[in-house]
């Protein structure tokens, strides 16, 4: 499952993003890529050891371990701390697969999610845009400042080259409590048509209903 989530951070959040990334400090994207992924990444990224980076990293965390779409649709367990990253004119990064597994402060983690946060406006710059093989074939995404789109760490994907202006961005990881993708899709499933069931109809059976099997299968199948 790809999910596009719009409006993920507050508008002052988000200036406040855009005024930090403009003047800051950045490092060779080559850095922190895997060794074959390194031979066709081309970007940038803001140096993550800086003061006002971390703060505003960490403002962006809180904020999306408290957005109930991607909490329901990725289930977080661990999440590899976030980067900034900008494409200059000429900039791309090539096919590739993330790793499968990625170091965190704390403790390695297996990625089962990729997620990229639009943070410029999609008509300022030209090419950059996000572009996932699935089997259905290759789906393609330049999304609104502040959107996030969420799709599976397993899939190979690329940032076409910007062809005009500049890409910013903010990437990350999750290790999900749920490991296998179906299942996750069929948590998320349940779990949005419980919400519209409440929002419809309120505390029903049907809802209470719902609420227990997702409750259940979350039991069969969550690692914590
Ligand atoms: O910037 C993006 O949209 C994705 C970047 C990417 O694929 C990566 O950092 O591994
Ligand atoms: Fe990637």
């Amino acid at each position: 499952m790809i999910l596009c989530i719009d409006q993920v951070i507050p508008t002052p959040l988000l200036s406040r993003v855009q005024a930090t990334l403009a003047d800051t400090t950045y490092r060779d994207g080559r850095e922190t890529a895997g060794w074959h992924a390194r031979t066709v990444k081309q970007n940038e990224q803001a140096d993550g050891r800086l003061p006002q980076v971390v703060r505003l990293r960490k403002e962006l965390e809180s904020t999306l371990q408290r957005h109930p779409l991607f909490q329901m649709a990725a289930r977080p367990r661990r999440m590899k701390p976030l980067m900034f990253s900008r494409y200059q004119e000429g900039m791309s990064y090539g096919n590739h697969v993330d790793d499968a597994i990625m170091a965190t402060p704390e403790e390695a983690m297996r990625t089962d999610l990729s997620f990229t946060l639009f943070l410029n406006d999609p008509d300022s710059y030209t090419g950059g845009e996000l572009v996932i093989d699935t089997t259905a074939g290759e789906q393609t995404y330049k999304l609104p400042t502040g959107a996030l789109v969420l799709y599976p760490s397993s899939t190979l994907h690329r940032v076409d080259p910007v062809t005009r202006g500049q890409r910013l961005a903010a990437v990350g990881w999750a290790q999900s409590q749920v490991r296998d993708p179906q299942q996750r899709e069929i948590l998320f499933d349940l779990d949005t048509t419980r919400r519209q069931e409440f929002e419809a109809h309120g505390k029903t059976r049907t809802f209470d209903m719902l609420s227990k099997s997702l409750a259940n299968l979350l039991r069969m199948w969550a690692e914590i």
